[in-house]
Formats: C-alpha cells, sequence, structure tokens
C-alpha cells in the first residue's frame, strides 16, 4: 500500500485564518471527541462540497456598468439539497459565506430537517442602488448560479438585505431559464407566488419559543423579564414585538443608527413605526441614548444578538451582565466570548437551534410546493412552535448527559446525523 502525502489546507480553509470560518472550524474542533467512530469522516465537515464565485455585471440607471461579486456555496448535502439564504451585504466575503453554509448544515440536522447547508451572498451595499439596479443584480446572479441550484439540488432563501420580492425575482429568473414555472427553486416567496403564510416572521417566532425555554428552564418568568436585542430587522424586529406582546420588557435595542434605552420597557410597536418611517430607531421619543459600551453591559435576563456575526467577542464578551444570551443572527458570538460567558455563567442557545425557525418554516414552503397544498397559518405555527420545542429540549438534554455547552450539544446531534448519512451513503470508489 502507498504511502499518500497529505494535503494541506488552502489559506482561506485554514483555522488560523480569522473570521467566520476559522470559527466554524474551532466549532468542529470542539465537537469531534463527541464522535466516536464517526469521526472519522470529520474532515468532510471542513471543506464545502462546492462552492461558486461568479461575476454580476449590470447597467446601472446611468449608462455605466458596474461588477459584483456573487458566492454560492454547498458545504454538504449528504442528508438532502442544499438550504441557505442569499446576503446582500458590502462585506460578503467567500469565507463568510461558507462559514455561514456550514452553519446551515449544522442548523437543518440539529432540528432534523432533510436539508444538508448551503449559503450565497452579493457583495453590495444595496443601500446606494435603486430598485431597478436591484432586481438586475438579482436577476444575474440567478442566471449565473443556475446550474447549480434547483428544487432538489439546492434551494436559496432571503438573508440580510434580500426579502420576499428578492426571491420573487429568483424564482421568475431560474424559471425563464428553465422554460417551467418552478415555484421550490425558492422559499421565502410572497405567498402570492406560493410563499408560506408565516415564514416572514419565523425566524422572530423561533427565537421567541426558545427564549421562552430556556428562561422557563432557568426559572425566569417571561412577564417583566428585561430583553436587550441588537439588530431590529426581520429577526430583531419579529423577536422584540413577540417578547413585548407576552408582557416582557425589552429595554434596549441597537441598529446600525444607534441603540436606544428605556429601563421602564420601550414601546416596541411605536418603535417599529418609528423604524419604519425614519430609517432607524434612532432619535424614537420617550427613549435615552446609549454608547455601544453601555448597550453590552446593560443588565437583562436575556440578550439578544439579531444583526451580524462577531459581535460577542473578547473585548465587550467581560462587560455582559445577561443571564441567557439568545442567538438570533449567525455567528454572532467568537469562540473566545463563548468561553468567557460561560465561566461567567451565562447561558448561551446557539445560532443553529435559536435561528433555525426560518429554516423550519422554509421547510414547510418546500413541501407545501410540492405537493400544491397551502396550510394555514395557525397550522404553520403550531407547527413551528412544536418542532422548536422539541429541537430546544433534546439540545439541552444532550448537553446535560455530556456536560457541554447548548453549542456543542447541538453540533453533537447534527454532525452526528450528517456524518451517520455520510458514511452509509459510502464513497463513489
Ligand atoms: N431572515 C432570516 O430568516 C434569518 C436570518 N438570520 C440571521 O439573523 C441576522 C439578522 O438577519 P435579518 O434580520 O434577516 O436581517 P435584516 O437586514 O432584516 O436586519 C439586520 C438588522 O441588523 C442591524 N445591523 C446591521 N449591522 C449592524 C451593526 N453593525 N450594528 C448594529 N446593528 C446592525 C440592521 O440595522 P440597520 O437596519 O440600521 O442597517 C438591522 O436592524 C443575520 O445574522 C442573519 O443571517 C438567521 C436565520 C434566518
Ligand atoms: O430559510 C432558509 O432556507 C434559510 C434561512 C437562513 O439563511 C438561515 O437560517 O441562516
Amino acid at each position: 500500500m502507498s504511502e499518500h502525502p497529505t494535503h494541506a489546507l488552502p489559506s482561506y480553509l485554514n483555522a488560523h485564518e480569522l473570521g467566520p470560518w476559522g470559527i466554524y472550524l474551532e466549532q468542529v474542533e470542539r465537537v469531534t471527541p463527541y464522535l466516536g467512530k464517526l469521526a472519522r469522516w470529520v474532515e468532510t465537515l471542513k471543506r464545502p462540497k462546492r462552492s461558486l464565485i461568479v461575476d454580476i455585471p449590470i447597467e446601472l440607471d446611468n449608462g455605466t456598468i458596474a461588477h459584483f461579486e456573487g458566492y454560492r456555496v454547498q458545504h454538504n448535502t449528504s442528508r438532502g439539497p442544499g438550504k441557505g439564504g442569499v446576503r446582500f451585504h458590502q462585506d460578503v466575503t467567500l469565507s463568510e459565506v461558507m462559514a455561514l453554509s456550514a452553519w446551515m448544515s449544522v442548523k437543518s440536522a440539529a432540528v432534523n430537517l432533510p436539508f444538508g447547508g448551503a449559503k450565497g451572498g452579493v457583495r453590495i451595499d444595496p443601500r446606494h442602488y435603486t430598485r431597478g439596479e436591484l432586481e438586475r443584480v438579482t436577476r444575474r446572479y440567478t442566471s449565473e448560479i443556475g446550474a447549480i441550484i434547483g428544487p432538489n439540488k439546492d434551494i436559496p432563501a432571503p438573508d440580510v438585505n434580500t426579502n420576499a420580492q428578492t426571491m420573487a425575482w429568483m424564482m421568475d429568473t431560474y424559471s425563464m431559464n428553465e422554460g417551467a414555472t418552478t415555484t421550490g427553486v425558492v422559499t421565502g416567496k410572497p405567498v402570492s407566488l406560493g410563499g408560506s403564510l408565516g415564514r416572514v416572521e419565523a425566524t422572530g417566532r423561533g427565537v421567541f419559543v426558545v427564549g421562552r425555554e430556556a428562561a422557563h428552564d432557568a426559572g425566569i418568568p417571561l412577564e417583566g423579564a428585561r430583553i436587550v436585542i441588537q439588530g431590529f430587522g426581520n429577526v430583531g424586529g419579529t423577536a422584540a414585538r413577540l417578547f413585548y406582546e407576552a408582557g416582557a420588557k425589552v429595554i434596549a435595542i441597537q441598529d446600525h443608527t444607534g441603540c436606544v434605552h428605556n429601563g421602564a420597557g420601550l414601546d416596541v410597536l411605536a418603535l417599529l413605526k418609528h423604524a419604519e418611517e425614519h430609517g432607524g430607531i434612532a432619535g424614537a421619543p420617550n427613549t435615552e441614548n446609549l454608547s455601544a459600551a453601555e448597550f453590552w453591559s446593560l443588565e437583562t435576563e436575556l440578550l439578544i444578538p439579531a444583526a451580524l456575526e462577531g459581535q460577542l467577542n473578547k473585548d465587550n464578551a467581560n462587560s455582559v451582565r445577561a443571564k441567557i444570551v439568545i442567538e438570533g443572527a449567525n455567528g454572532p458570538t467568537t469562540p473566545e466570548a463563548d468561553d468567557i460567558l460561560t465561566s461567567n455563567g451565562t447561558l448561551i442557545v446557539p445560532d443553529v437551534l435559536a435561528n433555525a425557525g426560518g429554516v423550519t418554516v422554509s421547510y414547510f414552503e418546500w413541501v407545501q410546493d410540492f405537493s400544491s397544498f397551502y396550510w394555514s397559518e395557525q397550522e404553520i405555527n403550531h407547527r413551528l412552535e412544536t418542532m422548536m420545542i422539541a429541537a430546544y429540549a433534546s439540545v439541552s438534554a444532550v448537553a446535560k448527559e455530556h456536560q457541554v455547552s447548548q453549542r456543542t450539544a447541538a453540533f453533537i446531534t447534527a454532525c452526528t446525523r450528517i456524518l451517520e448519512a455520510r458514511e452509509v451513503r459510502g464513497l463513489y470508489p
């Protein structure tokens, strides 16, 4: 038997490269001792199955030509087609999309959905482009990744700065190129186009359900519990409203425009209206401004990061005075912050569980599209709640059994499912 050289990982797959992919690799390292014989396959999790970089040229409204870089990464498809959102953001990189796609693999498996993990992104600041320009970017991006997506291959959905309209353009472009209306190619579509009731609110609703469960386990009554939220978009805005309606006290919110605070509890409905009218929360009536440092160090029962990656890090983790962190965003906590918070007694409910409500209702949408039979909103919210409660209970039980964090517990459950599928499928000789 000949000896084969081992190939070093390329720099962008290296754990020592800072950033989301390095963080994901560190999380895989932490779970490996719990994988038993399946650890033989763990390298599979450290390399995305397929990564595509595309050039997106469009004509701007002023007649000039602009180019944008786009990505679609399919991290793992052992348990089903790739699944995951598309992000439009000026800071999107291949490495970030790789990490987001890997977290999708873990998330789908942690909640036991029959999907793998994928994610897409376009490096663009959408605030500087018109609706027409964004439509052209979306359509060209869809055509460029068209060969690798499809209802049985990889199903995109909304993420940061994309929405139901973006999905309608993606569905239409894909369908035109295929010559057949294909509703199941994306989820998070408008309801008039095969979208699911409840999808817009699903991620925030899932955050609310696991937050409620975690508070209950910790003996914290939701009525009057203090809540601090970073991000007031789809996820943070919905979670804020649901906690507010359940009688909790949302005392501070941060978005791009600043941090607002009211120790007696913010009027979340008024704040949502203010943000819509003014493009952000800054200057809302009956609130005081806080600095970012003051925001992170507020004493609170629940802290919900629901914006971007790396927001809880070694620079601010020691000042956090939250009993529980519910990760609404993907990858908001660095491994250093994870350790600091845990040793300070803060429970972290990890992203791959806490924000899985969105992909869960995307799964419902995909099923409804295949069967062309649509469910009521009440039915969807009920099924979502049942699945989130079950997933939370099962991750908590694994965490207690192995005396590990909920993140490691969610990774144990998910990576075991993914690698069992990998092993039983075998490798093509
Ligand atoms: N949408 C979904 O279904 C899912 C989303 N997620 C994750 O949740 C997170 C939020 O996504 P989503 O709500 O959809 O995105 P949105 O674009 O709707 O909202 C993002 C929010 O974050 C705020 N924000 C962005 N950057 C900063 C910053 N540097 N400091 C403070 N606030 C900031 C934005 O503020 P402003 O408006 O002022 O720019 C906005 O309020 C992401 O990590 C996403 O991947 C996870 C699962 C599903
Ligand atoms: O709804 C989906 O398919 C994916 C949502 C997503 O991108 C995420 O959970 O991060």
